[in-house]
Formats: structure tokens, sequence, C-alpha cells
């Protein structure tokens, strides 16, 4: 009875609210409409208010101040229009679902407890007085966050405070309409959870705000440090983490932190679309997202085409039996260590004093400046001057010399040859520009000789304006040249790998063919930065990295060079760490680079992802300890056929079954060309799609994606393809088979001809079925 009418007491406060919700909606709306009137009033009489006269420069001038007004003028509209308009959106959502939770705070002092409300946004009275709903990212909003009845407190910009939760409840409203309402404990409840949890997957992530934990709140609002470090299990929310943190910092920092100074490097383009949605939804914009391959990509510009690291994946698990494979791996670990940095360094310190590579700069045919000169200019100056500076003074130094060069070559004969076959235009513009002057000068003899003059100028200075680029770009500067001179001494003190010789040896090979290895992009453009001064970006403040276990140590310390005033979230799981580049030593080697006092270091150990059953099957096959959030499923099913034909058969039957049941199904193959066989095998007989490393985005149905393609991402069911002795045999294999079981939400299938993976031996079967 008193749940009844305490049920019926909220629902009457939702629909008051809701009611204020839609007045405040119909203001706004009139309110849009008048600017929206005022904006295109303004934009078809911009002209009218301004009066144009450009007959001397005062005239002009007002002419610009006025235009400057007008435009200010529409642009303050049109930016309110913006601010309204979202709000509206808010709105929107509010009047669906105003809110999720509420605590009953008594704060120290006080003599009543106030109740408060928390929604994805706020909602304030007219006089702007009393809430009806706080924002979730609130300070107060915290406590809802972190403490269950009893004494609790709140972080303020003014300082701390403290009282008593009264009352925890936590809504599901729907439509208006409370759907579902619990008193919680300390966390926020099992109950809701196990709603949200339990429900079907999308191919888009959604925001968790209703239900972040405890653990993960401290996360999403940490202020202090200038590198945040998350590692935590999978599942267990670091991607929501980040997302929500991008939305508490933006609210935060409403008046000084725009969306734009915050960059995410997420794993793959396919991860971007999946979790494009969530800001929005919380009614902000989106971060920049990337990749780091996009990144390097963009660096290096036009003249490489680069590997990417699925490529490079693809070679480390197929290409077992390749000659250079163990050189491959051994090199790709070496260049993404901290020491290989330190090894650049040391040879760019040498290169101070000698033996930078210059290329020549040659202009129609003819050498204009040869690498020896070049050498020598740079080599004369000063060498306490830093080598991109150095470089500098090179370049006006050349391009100073391209000016007296260029009036010299006006008076050659292959210049009035390329004037007779310059175009009409430009012969008419000339002829307009002297009569011009000529005007002025009143001089008739003037013309010709002028013409003339002008045009073999204009010859000229076209001819060399590819040498000024040249010169502009430090292109003089032979950077691949030098990268690969760190290859020449086949005996290295820094590496005492005796595979160093064959490392040396298949990287001058590798660059010199057209396609530049992955894991020589980032070194190059380190080096690169080194000597022509790196082209950083100050205008970010924040820098995410999701799946942060990906990046070598070496990656990190280029990011962090890159971002030089950016603070840092770097997220990611140890154990699902596949590629050969990263190791459980990223993360202290990201550590290493920062002092001590400007790191926070937080850990995730409970996993919200996948049922019950399939973390208890997931972690044995690392020996790892994770807490499963208690939420039950069946049991993984391991399936073996006896043989591939016989496999495609039951594959098909299971795959009919779980569509039936689910929206996301996912067959995770080990490689993109597994994935491309089994699609050929599949597209005939079910309505399948095939993901590639370029895919962008997914819908519901059933996906054939390769297992390092699914990372970050999750589905309702995954079957995870042979997982045979062939397929996964190697102990390095062992995390990229926990990461593919770990993207089950509900129900997986494991299927495998001939022999199974000794790497699911230590499995107990209690954990699985057969099948
Ligand atoms: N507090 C929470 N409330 C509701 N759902 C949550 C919460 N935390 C995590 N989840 C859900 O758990 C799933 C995994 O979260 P997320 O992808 O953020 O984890 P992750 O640690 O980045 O995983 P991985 O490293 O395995 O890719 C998602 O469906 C997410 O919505």
């Amino acid at each position: 009875m008193e749940k009844q009418t305490d049920w019926h007491r909220e629902q009457k406060r939702v629909n008051q609210v809701v009611v204020q919700i839609q007045e405040r909606e119909k203001q706004l709306r009139q309110k849009l409409g008048t600017i929206k009137e005022d904006v295109i009033d303004i934009r078809k009489k911009f002209w009218d208010d301004v009066t144009v006269n450009f007959d001397n420069a005062e005239e002009a001038a007002e002419t610009f101040a006025s235009i400057k007004q007008q435009a200010e003028l529409m642009s303050e509209r049109e930016r309110s229009h913006r601010h309204d308009l979202n709000q509206l959106k808010n709105l929107h959502k509010l009047k669906y679902s105003p809110y999720f939770g509420r605590i009953d705070f008594l704060e120290e002092g006080e003599e009543d407890s106030e109740a408060i409300y928390i929604g994805i946004a706020s909602f304030v009275d007219k006089e702007g007085i009393n809430f009806y709903v706080y924002d979730w990212r609130a300070p107060i909003s915290s406590l809802y966050y972190d403490y269950g009845p009893g004494p609790g407190s709140y972080e303020t910009p003014s300082g701390t405070i403290s009282g008593e939760v009264e009352i925890k409840k936590q809504f599901i409203i729907k439509d208006s309409q409370i759907k579902h309402m619990f008193n919680t404990g300390i966390t926020i409840g099992d109950e809701l959870l196990q709603q949200v949890l339990g429900n079907e997957s999308d191919s888009q992530m959604k925001n968790i705000v209703a239900t972040i934990q405890k653990e993960q709140n401290q996360i999403i609002r940490n202020e202090r440090g200038r590198l945040l470090v998350v590692q935590g299990v999978a599942g267990s929310g670091k991607t929501s983490a980040a997302l929500q943190r991008v939305a508490y910092l933006l609210y935060r920092y409403r008046d000084t932190l725009l969306a734009d100074e915050i960059v995410l490097f997420s794993p793959n383009p396919l991860f971007n679309s999946y979790i494009s949605t969530v800001l929005p939804e919380l009614g902000e914009e989106n971060m920049q997202q990337t990749t780091f391959q996009a990144y390097l990509e963009h660096r290096l510009g036009e003249n490489w085409q680069l590997e990417d690291p699925f490529s490079q994946m693809e070679f480390v698990l197929i290409e077992k039996q390749d000659p250079s494979y163990l050189a491959r791996l051994e090199a790709i670990k070496i260049k993404s260590s901290l020491d290989y940095i330190h090894f650049i360094d040391s040879v760019i310190q040498s290169l101070q004093a000698e033996g930078l590579i210059f290329t020549d700069i040659v202009f129609r045919g003819n050498i204009l400046f040869s690498n020896e000169t070049i050498y020598q200019y740079f080599y004369e100056l000063d060498q306490t001057i830093s080598i991109p500076n150095r470089m500098n003074m090179v370049a006006d130094r050349l391009l100073k010399e391209v000016r007296s060069y260029e009036l010299e070559e006006r008076d050659k004969e292959w210049v009035d040859q390329e004037v007779d076959l310059l175009e009409d235009e430009v012969l008419l513009k000339i002829h307009q520009k002297v009569e011009k002057e000529k005007k002025k000068e009143s001089d008739d003899f003037y013309e010709y000789e002028r013409e003339q003059e002008l045009l073999r100028g204009l010859v000229v200075k076209r001819r060399l304006k590819k040498v000024r680029h040249i010169i502009n770009q430090l292109q003089f500067l032979d950077t691949t040249s030098i990268y690969l001179n760190l290859f020449q001494e086949k005996e290295n003190s820094l590496f005492s790998s005796e595979k160093w010789s064959e490392i040396c040896s298949l990287t001058i090979h590798q660059i010199n063919q057209s396609i530049f290895p992955y894991e020589d992009a980032t070194p190059y453009l380190y080096l690169k930065g080194k000597l022509e001064g790196f082209h950083v970006n100050t205008t970010i403040k924040h820098v995410f990295i999701d799946e942060a276990q990906d990046y070598s140590p070496f990656q990190f310390a280029f990011i962090k060079n890159m971002f030089p005033r950016a603070k840092m979230t770097v997220l990611g799981d140890f154990n699902q760490s596949i590629y050969p580049h990263s190791n459980n030593s990223s993360f202290p080697a990201l550590e290493s680079l920062y002092q001590r006092e400007d790191i926070e270091k937080y850990a995730l150990t409970q996993s919200y992802r996948s049922t019950r059953q399939i973390i208890d099957f997931a972690r044995h096959i690392l020996g790892t300890e994770i807490d499963p959030f208690n939420r039950n499923g069946e049991k993984p099913v391991l399936t073996k056929a006896a043989n591939w034909k016989e496999l495609n058969t039951q594959l098909i039957a299971r795959l009919m079954e779980l569509c039936t049941k689910f929206r996301t199904v996912a067959v995770i193959c080990k490689t993109a060309k597994e994935s491309k066989r089994v699609y050929t095998e599949l597209k005939d007989e079910l309505d399948v799609r095939l993901m590639k490393k370029d895919s962008t985005g997914y819908e519901s149905g059933i996906l054939i994606i390769p297992s390092y393609l699914a990372k970050g991402v999750e589905f309702d069911a995954v079957v995870l393809y042979n997982v045979s002795d062939l397929e996964y045999l190697h102990d390095s294999e062992r995390k990229l088979l926990y990461t593919i079981c770990t993207r089950a939400m509900h129900s997986l299938d494991l299927m495998y001809v001939n022999r199974l993976s000794p790497l699911l031996s230590e499995v107990p079967p209690v954990t699985y079925l057969k099948s």
C-alpha cells in the first residue's frame, strides 16, 4: 500500500515536471520562431543597413566597420538560435524521461533535507532558483553515484559539503511514465543494472549515466593529474567511462572547453561509428575522433603508402613460414621500445656535428644548390643552435639566393620562349596592369618594355615556385636516407639482439619497396620532427586513448610530444594486448614520461558486458581473475565438426537459431583472410555481412569479422569460428582468444574441426557445454 502511494506520488511529480517542460518547450518554440525570422530578416536586409562607399580610405573603413557590425549581429542571432535549438532537443528528451534518480540529502547544519532528482540535463524553474532536475554532472549529483543511504559528501568549487543521504531511489521512466522504481543501496542497484545489461545490444553504444558505478564515477570526474591511467578488465566500462568523462568535462568547463579541443584515439573506424551517438544522446557534441593510423597517414603525407596495423597483424598471424618472420617480429618489438627512442636521440645528438644527408635542389634539369653546398651552409652554423632552427636558417639563406637567381634568370633565352607560350588571359592582365601604370607615369614609351619585363618576371617566378616550395617544406633534407642510415651499422650496442643485423637488412629492403612498414612509421616521424621541428598541436586540451594496450611505448611518447598542452586519459586492458608491439611494459613506459605526482591510476575489476557463464569460461583462458556482474545466461557451447563441410552446416544451423533470439550476431574469425573465406561460403545460405578494416558501421544481423576488428565492440551472440589447434596454438594467441570470447554479451559458441586449441586445455569442462 505504502509502495503504491509512493509510486503514485512520484508519478504525480513526473506529471508536474512534464507539464513544466511542455510549457518551456512552447515558449522556446515561440522564441525560436522570432529568432529565425530575425536571422532571415537580417540576411535579407543585410545590404540595406550597410552604406557601401570605397571612395577614400576613411569611407572604406566605415563601410568595413558597418559590414562587420551587421555580420556580428547575424552570428550572435545564429548562435542564440543554435543554443535554443539544443535546449529544445534536451527538453524533448527530458519530456520523455525527466530523470532516473533521486536522493534526499540533509546537508550539515540544515533542518530539512532536499530531494534531488537527477537526469541527463538540468531543468530549473523560470526564476532559475528551484531545480526540478539536476544534471547528472552537477557536483551534488555525485552523491547519487558515490553513496547509499547514510553519511555522504560531495566536492564543490568552494569546498566539501557533507551531510546525510536519507533516501536513494532509481527510476526507469519512458514516455513520461514510471515503468520501474527501486529503493537502492550503496551501489547503483543490481536490479536496474540487471535490466540494462540484460537488454539486447545495438549497433551503437549506449550511455550509462543512470547506472554509473562508484569506481567509474571517480574516473569520470577526476580532475587531478595530467595523466589518468585506467587498467580495466574486458567489459568493465572503460570506453563508457571515457565517453561520460568527455561529457563531464564539457559540462564542467563549458565556458572554456570546446568539443573540438578534445581528441579520442580509437582502434578502428568501425569503433568510431559504434560510439558516435553516445555524446549527442547526452546533448553534447562529439569530440574529434581519429585512429592512430589516420593520424600517421596525415603526417606522412601522400609520398608514402603506409602499411596499416591490420595488415601487419595479418602478417603476424598468418605468415609464420615466411623466412623473415622472426626477424620482423623482433624488429617490431625493438622499434616500439623507449630504447629505440633513446637510440634515435643519440643519433640526433651526433648529427648536430656532422652526418645529415641533403638532396640537390634542381631547377630546369640543372643543380641549383648541390647537397654539398647545403651541407656546408648547415654545418657552418653554430652547433649550439638546435637542428630545426638551423634548418630554417638554411632555408632562409637558400630563399634569399633564389631571389637573386630569379633576377638573373629573367634575361635568359628560355624565358623569352616561355613568354610566347603564356595564356591570353595572362597577357591581357599584364597589359591592363601596364596601362594603369602608364596612366600614372604618363609615359608613352613605357608600355612594351615594361610588359616584357613583367612577363619574364612572371615566367621565372612561376617556374621557381616548386623550388621555393621544396625549400619552405625543407624537402632538401633527405630524412628517408637518414632513417635508413640507422640500419647501416650491423652492430648496435643498445640492442643485444642477435637479430639486429637481420633487422637492418630487412628494414632497408622494406623501406626501399613502396610500402612503409607500420612499425617504422612512428620512429620515422619522430626523427623527422626532431630534425625539422614537430608540428605540435597546442589547441587540444584533452587526449583520450582507448584500447591503449595496443600502443607501443614509442607511440605513447610520440603522442605526448605532439600534444604538449593536453591532459591524457588512457584506458586499456593488458590482457587484451594482441599486437606484437604491445606488451605489459607499455603503461609503465607511459608513466615514466610523467612526474609521479601528475599521474592518477585506477583499476576496474568488474565486468559488465558478459554473462557470468561467459566470464567463467573466458577467464580460464588466461588464468586471470575477473569479477563478473551477476547476470545469468547459457554456458558457452563447444561444437566439434568432423570436417569443414560439417562445420559450415553446423554453423549455418546455429546462426539461424541465434538470429531468432538476438539482434547482433558475430562470427569472429582469426584473420581477414579467413573471414573472407567464411563469407564466401555462407553468403548464399544466409544474410551475412563481411566487415573489413575500412568498414565504418554496422547494422543488426549476422556479421563476419576478423578478430582484431572486433576490439572494443560487443555483440549479443558470438560464434568463434575454428578454434582448432591449427589456428590457436601459440601462447602469443592466448590474449587474442580471450579478447574474442569477451565480445559476447549473452551467448558464446566455439566451433572447430579435428583438434581443439590447447589454449583451452585449462578451461574446466563444467564451464561449457559440448555439442
Ligand atoms: N555502469 C554501467 N551501467 C550499465 N552498463 C554498463 C556500465 N558499465 C559498463 N556497462 C556496459 O558494459 C559493456 C562494456 O562496456 P565498455 O565497452 O565500456 O567496456 P570496456 O571496458 O571498454 O570493454 P573492452 O575493453 O572489453 O572493450 C557495455 O555494454 C556498457 O554499456
